[in-house]
């Protein structure tokens, strides 16, 4: 449970800290307010994202489901900016393990939900569907841009990252990775 008595505290030294005054009217509630958000931002620390492929359709389906163009927003957790962007995810279910379409982007959500690292969200998306579904395949790719590469730092705006998870068939197999890659991009 993320601990927002904690998170106050914390947001009340912290606007003392840059020389602001915690207690003028605009900024008052300020401290509440964000521990409130952080509880939202991170609500993924406290959540087991295998929940959401417990239940399966049983369908002969074994050819690639794609969801492209999932947006989520995640934190940075070098410097607690937020990196954003979009997540397409492909699956090739086997043994009628076909999950709902929501279920996809409802883990993406939850993984993006506390500090991560692109690479690793990535990963991780891929490697509970690998786990849950026992898929012949996942790949998952994810594009985003970080504020922190962004509004600070180096400063470069509009630089997209891209990253890969790729497991199963479409590793073994460079035929049907180049037709995942291609569905992404199309
Ligand atoms: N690989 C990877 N790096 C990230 C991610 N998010 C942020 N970073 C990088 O993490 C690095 C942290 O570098 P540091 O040198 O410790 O921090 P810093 O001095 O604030 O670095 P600058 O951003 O270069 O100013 C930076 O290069 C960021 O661009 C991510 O999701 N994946
Ligand atoms: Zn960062």
């Amino acid at each position: 449970m993320v601990d927002q008595q904690k998170i106050e505290q914390a947001m009340r030294m912290m606007i003392e800290a840059i020389g602001e005054d915690p207690e003028r009217e605009g900024l008052k509630d300020t401290p509440k307010r964000v521990a409130r958000m952080y509880a939202e931002l991170f609500s993924g620390i406290e959540e087991n994202p295998r929940k959401y492929l417990e239940v399966w359709f049983n369908e002969d389906h074994e050819e690639m489901v794609l969801v492209k163009d999932i947006p989520f927003y995640s934190m940075c957790e070098h410097h607690f900016l937020p990196f954003v962007g979009k997540a397409h995810v492909a699956y090739i279910p086997t043994k009628g393990k076909v999950t709902g379409l929501s279920k996809l982007a409802r883990v993406v959500e939850s993984v993006a939900r506390r500090p991560q690292l692109q690479e690793r969200l990535t990963s991780q998306i891929a490697d509970i569907l690998m786990e849950c579904l026992d898929p012949q395949g996942v790949v998952v790719v994810i594009e985003a841009e970080h504020m922190c590469m962004s509004m600070r730092g180096v400063k470069k705006p509009g630089t997209t990252t891209v990253t890969s998870a790729v497991r199963g068939i479409f590793r073994r197999d460079a035929k049907s990775r180049a037709e995942a890659f291609a569905l992404i991009k199309g």
